[in-house]
C-alpha cells in the first residue's frame, strides 16, 4: 500500500520503518528540515535499538522515503498517519495545532479517496475536528463531495522497545465510522502481518479507540504512583516495597508488570495524558480526582532523590560533588522530555553542589534540556559530564542513581565503594540488594526499602 506518515518522531518513524519493512511504500514527512536531513544522510534522529538498521535497510530498497515537500506527502498515500506531537496546552489539555495543521494540509491538497488516521494520541472528540479541517478545506476548493475517511489509531509502544512493540503488538486499536467498511478493511489487511492472532485487531468506534489510549496511559501511570505513594510508607513503616511488590504482583489479578517503585516516571506521555485527561474530565463536567492525585504524588516522587541527599548532608551543599548515573528517563533511549534526573540536577546544583553526570547515550540531549532549565550552561552551572560511569565517581561524595541502564546493575562493588569519599550510594531505581551494599561498606539508601 502507499502510505503517507505526517510527523517523523518516535511514533512517526517507528511506524513508516515497520510499515516499509512489511512491503508497503513508505513516504515520511516532517516540517523539521534537520530530522529531514539526518534520515536522508542514513541517520536517524532519535536513539532506538534496532530501528537504525530497519530505517536503513527499506531507505535502500525504495521503499522508505523523507520529504519536507508537503504536496508530494499528500499526493503520495492513500494512508495518511498523523504522527506529530500533541504537547501539554498551558491549561493541560491536548495542543492540537499540529494535528490541526497536518490535517488542513491534507484537504488543501488532495485530489482522491484518502483515509486519514489519528496515530497520536489524542482527546476523544479530536477525530470530528480532522474530519471538519479537511471537509473545510476540500469545500473551500468546491471538492466537498470528494470521499475520505477518518480513523483512530492510537499507538501503544513504548521508547526503548518501539520495534518490538509495534510489530509484536499486545493489541491494535482501530476506532472507524459505523458502516466505513472501506476504511476498516484496509486498516486490517494493513496490521495484518502485525496482528496474527486476530483477536489482537480490535476495531472500535472512532471515541472509544481515542478514550483506550488515555485510559491504557492513565492506569499505567496510576500504578506507578500508588507504588511511589507505598514506597513512601513502608519507608516509614520500616517494610520493604520490594518484598510488598513481589508479594501483590503474584496475584494474576494485579500483575508484576508496572509495579516499580522508583524515581517518578517521566517522558512524552504519561506527564502529559494524565493532565490531559484530567482536563477532558473537567471539561465534561466530571472532574478526575484521581488523575491529580496521579500527578501530585508523581512530583513529590521526583524531589524524593534530592531529599535523601539533603538529609544526608543538609540544606547547603556547597564544597560537596556527586556522581549521577543515568540521565534519560528511563533507559535505552536519549530522551529527557519530564525525566526526573532534571528535578534532581535542579536541586543539587540550586544548593551549590558539583554534579559529574553520565549517561551512556542521553549526554548530548541533557546538556541541551539543562541549559535550557537552568539559564545556563550545564559547567557553569557546576554540572559536568563524565565519559563512563567509573569516571563519573572520581573526586565524588556519594554516588545518585537516577536511570536504571544495564551497565549500572553490576558494577565492580569494590571499586565503587573505593572511589565515594562518603561510601555512599542513593539509588532511585532500587538496583542492589541493601545487604549485599552494606557487605562491601556502603551506606546505601533506596526507594521503598530500610536504609543500611
Ligand atoms: N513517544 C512515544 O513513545 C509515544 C508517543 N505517542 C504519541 O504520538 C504522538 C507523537 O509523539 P512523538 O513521536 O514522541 O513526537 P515527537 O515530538 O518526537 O515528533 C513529532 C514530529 O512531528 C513533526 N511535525 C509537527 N507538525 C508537523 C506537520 N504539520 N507536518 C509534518 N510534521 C510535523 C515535528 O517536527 C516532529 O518531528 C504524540 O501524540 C504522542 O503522545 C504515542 C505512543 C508512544
Ligand atoms: O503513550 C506513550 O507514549 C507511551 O507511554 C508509555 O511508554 P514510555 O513513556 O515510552 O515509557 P514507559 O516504559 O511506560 O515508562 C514511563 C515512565 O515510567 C517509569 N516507570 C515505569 C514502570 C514502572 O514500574 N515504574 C516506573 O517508574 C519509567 O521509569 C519511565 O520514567 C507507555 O508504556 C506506552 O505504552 C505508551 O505508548
Amino acid at each position: 500500500m502507499k502510505i503517507t506518515v505526517i510527523g517523523t518522531g518516535y511514533v512517526g518513524l517507528v511506524t513508516g520503518a515497520c510499515l516499509a519493512e512489511m512491503g508497503n511504500h513508505v513516504l515520511c514527512l516532517d516540517v523539521d528540515p534537520r530530522k529531514i536531513e539526518i534520515l536522508l544522510g542514513g541517520g536517524i534522529p532519535i536513539h532506538e535499538p534496532g530501528l537504525l538498521e530497519i530505517v536503513r535497510r527499506n531507505a535502500q530498497a525504495g521503499r522508505l522515503e523523507f520529504t519536507t515537500d508537503i504536496p508530494r506527502s499528500v499526493a503520495h498515500g492513500t494512508l495518511q498517519f498523523i504522527a506529530v506531537g500533541t504537547p501539554p496546552d498551558e491549561d493541560g489539555s491536548a495542543d492540537l495545532q499540529y494535528v490541526l495543521a497536518a490535517a488542513r494540509n491534507i484537504g488543501r491538497l488532495m485530489t482522491d479517496y484518502k483515509v486519514v488516521i489519528d496515530k497520536s494520541t489524542v482527546p476523544v472528540g479530536t477525530a470530528d475536528k480532522v474530519r471538519a479541517a479537511v471537509r473545510d478545506e476540500l469545500e473551500r476548493r468546491g471538492l466537498g463531495d470528494t470521499a475520505f475517511s477518518v480513523v483512530s489509531n492510537p499507538e501503544f509502544l513504548k521508547e526503548g522497545a518501539a520495534v518490538a512493540d509495534f510489530t509484536r503488538p499486545d493489541r491494535v486499536v482501530v476506532g472507524v465510522d459505523d458502516g466505513d467498511d472501506r476504511a476498516a478493511m484496509l486498516m486490517r489487511s494493513l496490521y495484518a502481518p502485525f496482528v496474527r492472532n486476530r483477536d489482537r485487531l480490535l476495531v472500535m468506534d472512532i471515541k472509544s479507540a481515542e478514550f483506550t489510549k488515555y485510559a491504557a496511559n492513565a492506569m499505567l501511570a496510576t500504578r506507578i504512583s500508588f507504588m511511589n505513594e507505598l514506597s513512601r510508607l513502608a519507608e516509614r513503616l520500616g517494610a520493604d516495597i520490594e518484598a510488598v511488590r513481589i508479594g501483590i504482583g503474584s496475584d494474576p489479578r494485579i500483575g508484576t508488570h508496572f509495579l516499580y517503585a522508583g524515581a517518578g516516571y517521566g517522558g512524552s506521555c504519561f506527564p502529559k495524558d494524565v493532565k490531559a485527561l484530567a482536563r477532558t474530565a473537567a471539561e465534561a463536567g466530571l472532574p478526575s480526582q484521581m488523575m491529580g492525585a496521579v500527578e501530585a504524588v508523581n512530583e513529590a516522587q521526583k524531589l524524593v532523590l534530592a531529599a535523601k541527599v539533603v538529609a544526608a548532608y543538609g540544606e547547603d551543599l556547597r564544597g560537596r560533588t556527586f556522581a549521577v548515573w543515568g540521565l534519560a528517563f528511563k533507559p535505552n533511549t536519549d530522551d529527557m522530555r519530564e525525566a526526573p534526573s532534571r528535578v534532581l540536577l535542579a536541586e543539587l546544583v540550586r544548593r551549590g553542589a558539583r554534579v559529574q553526570a553520565y549517561d551512556p547515550v542521553a549526554a548530548e540531549e541533557a546538556a541541551r534540556v539543562l541549559a535550557l532549565d537552568l539559564g545556563q550552561h550545564p559547567a557553569q552551572a557546576g554540572i559536568h559530564f563524565a565519559a563512563s560511569a567509573q569516571e563519573a565517581l572520581a573526586g565524588a561524595d556519594a554516588l545518585v542513581i537516577v536511570t536504571e541502564w544495564k551497565e549500572f546493575r553490576t558494577p565492580d562493588f569494590e571499586q565503587l565503594a573505593a572511589r565515594l569519599a562518603d561510601r555512599r550510594v542513593f539509588d532511585g531505581r532500587n538496583l542492589y540488594e541493601p545487604a549485599m551494599m552494606k557487605s562491601f561498606g556502603l551506606r546505601y539508601e533506596s526507594i521503598g526499602r530500610p536504609a543500611v
